[in-house]
């Protein structure tokens, strides 16, 4: 085991991510609290995570840094080991410090910061630091990300017991949609009962639009304001956000994150009578044994978050094994392959919101943006994607750059082969781009230049 780099008295702050079913968590030094254009802030000492936590066995990975601050994909610390004790996300939060305690060599009273990625934080449009009133606020929004604030917040409690000189703050997923006009944040329901509930679109994923407008705004040496981008989030849970001059326009997710795309093991978008079809228990209340904080959440929620998406339609939750059996080669069978279905039933949703997106912006997009564990990684899913935009006047897809794309350097890359008929985008828009999303680095940057929180 390499130990990290950094043996400097800079302040650490500790990034955690907690998605629905994985454990993201990254350390950084802080170098400095001030902005300074395509510098970091941080960099990245050692990078953990825990996948598979909703479909066991849990597989942990660890990774130490290089002194610049990069983790190579040969790096040799521990590589999906399979671990029985992870149950949860406190679980995985409690295997994490043990490893770190046994073999990086970090003195945990470093740790001064740790960004919590809490994804429902209802109006609150700032990170908060954790007390009593952020605690209970979270808490009273579980019910609306029943798969995601209770498991951040098991994480921060795990925090507060084992780190107590850190100081934790809450970052929210919703805080990136807040400008969204209200003729499309809006339901078509009753608006006194729709004010008094908050019943309205929330959005979510907002860490990761956050990062991927500056990455790109970077890569293609722009103003994020400058930016009109169609992104597309593709992981456990999806989603796609219109970006419209550096602000989120629209986006698939709503009043919570099962609305939209479908995901491992969410349904989307259903028309909302379906669940009363579905089972005559839809209003039941189920209470969650294994969630870390009370859920009251209804059957028809428990089916549609939990047990739905690509676990209902294949028995998987890994795309990739779906992508494997779904046979892309052949015309679709889809009565006897349901991976085949699952593949071409993921196409269709995406396809309606980046046209409504596409239409939403006037045309006028320098980029669709592919991110998350399926957009980073299937070449296939962006093989089918990217061939359909031409019709919009996107670039092809070069087919090298994207059967590439895993051995590729870079946040953001380029899969663009020119216009079909010759003419080369260049810098003037209708991209193809892939983005390595980072949330925890996200909330680390955000959080050493926020000098607010280290008076
Ligand atoms: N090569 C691949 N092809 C298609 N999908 C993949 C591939 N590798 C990983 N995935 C998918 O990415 C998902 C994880 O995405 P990620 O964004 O890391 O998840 P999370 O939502 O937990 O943060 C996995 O569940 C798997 O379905
Ligand atoms: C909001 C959401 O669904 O997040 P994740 O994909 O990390 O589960
Ligand atoms: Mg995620």
């Amino acid at each position: 085991m390499s130990s990290p780099s950094d043996q400097s008295p800079e302040p650490l702050a500790l990034s955690v991510n907690a998605g629905s079913s994985s454990l993201k968590i990254s350390l950084y030094a802080v170098h400095s609290h001030e902005f300074v254009l395509g510098v970091d802030p941080v960099a990245l000492l050692l990078t953990s995570s825990i996948s598979n936590i909703s479909a066991p066995p849990a597989k942990f990975s660890f990774k130490v840094a290089n002194a610049d601050g990069i983790v190579s994909e040969q790096a040799t610390d521990v590589k999906d080991e399979p671990v029985d004790s992870i149950t949860d996300h406190a679980s995985a939060f409690a295997h994490f410090l043990d490893y770190l305690k046994q073999e990086a060599n970090i003195d945990r009273e470093r740790i001064q910061r740790i960004c919590h990625r809490v994804v429902h934080g209802g109006n609150y449009s700032d990170p908060v630091i954790i007390s009593d009133e952020s605690f209970h606020h979270i808490e009273r929004l579980s019910d609306l990300a029943p798969l995601h604030n209770g498991a951040a917040l098991s994480v921060i409690k795990a925090c507060i017991a084992n780190i107590p000189s850190a100081q934790s703050i809450a970052y929210f997923d919703t805080a990136f949609h807040r400008p969204m006009p209200a003729h499309i944040s809006s339901y078509a329901i009753n608006q006194t009962i729709a004010k008094k509930r908050g019943l309205k679109k929330y959005g979510f994923h907002g860490l990761s639009y956050a990062f991927i407008l500056r990455s790109v705004a970077r890569h293609l040496e722009k103003l994020p304001s400058e930016l009109n981008l169609i992104v597309l989030h593709l992981g456990s849970g999806a989603s796609a956000c219109a970006i419209k001059e550096g602000k989120s326009l629209d986006t698939s997710m709503g009043l919570t994150p099962l609305n939209g795309l479908p995901g491992a093991t969410r349904a989307g978008a259903i028309d909302p009578s379906l669940i009363f079809h579905y089972t005559n228990k839809a209003g039941k209340i189920t209470h969650d044994r294994k969630s870390a904080v009370q859920l009251h959440v209804t059957e028809a929620e428990h089916i549609l978050n939990t047990q739905s998406g690509w676990k209902a339609l294949t028995g998987t939750t890994d795309f990739a094994q779906v992508t494997a059996k779904a046979d892309l080669s052949s015309d679709p069978d889809y009565e006897n392959n349901a991976n085949r279905l699952a593949f071409d039933l993921l196409i269709d949703r995406i396809v309606d919101y980046v046209g409504g997106y596409y239409l939403k912006l006037n045309g006028e997009v320098d980029a669709l943006v592919f991110s998350g564990g399926i957009g980073e990684r299937s070449k296939e899913v962006r093989r089918v994607i990217g061939g359909k935009m031409a019709c919009l006047g996107f670039e092809a897809v070069d087919a090298e750059k994207n059967e590439g794309m895993d051995a590729s350097e870079g946040v953001v890359v380029d899969l663009g082969a020119g216009r079909p008929d010759g003419e080369v985008v260049g810098k003037k828009g209708k991209k193809l781009l892939v983005c390595r999303t980072d949330e925890q680095l996200e909330m680390a940057r955000e959080c050493a230049l926020a000098k607010k929180f280290w008076d």
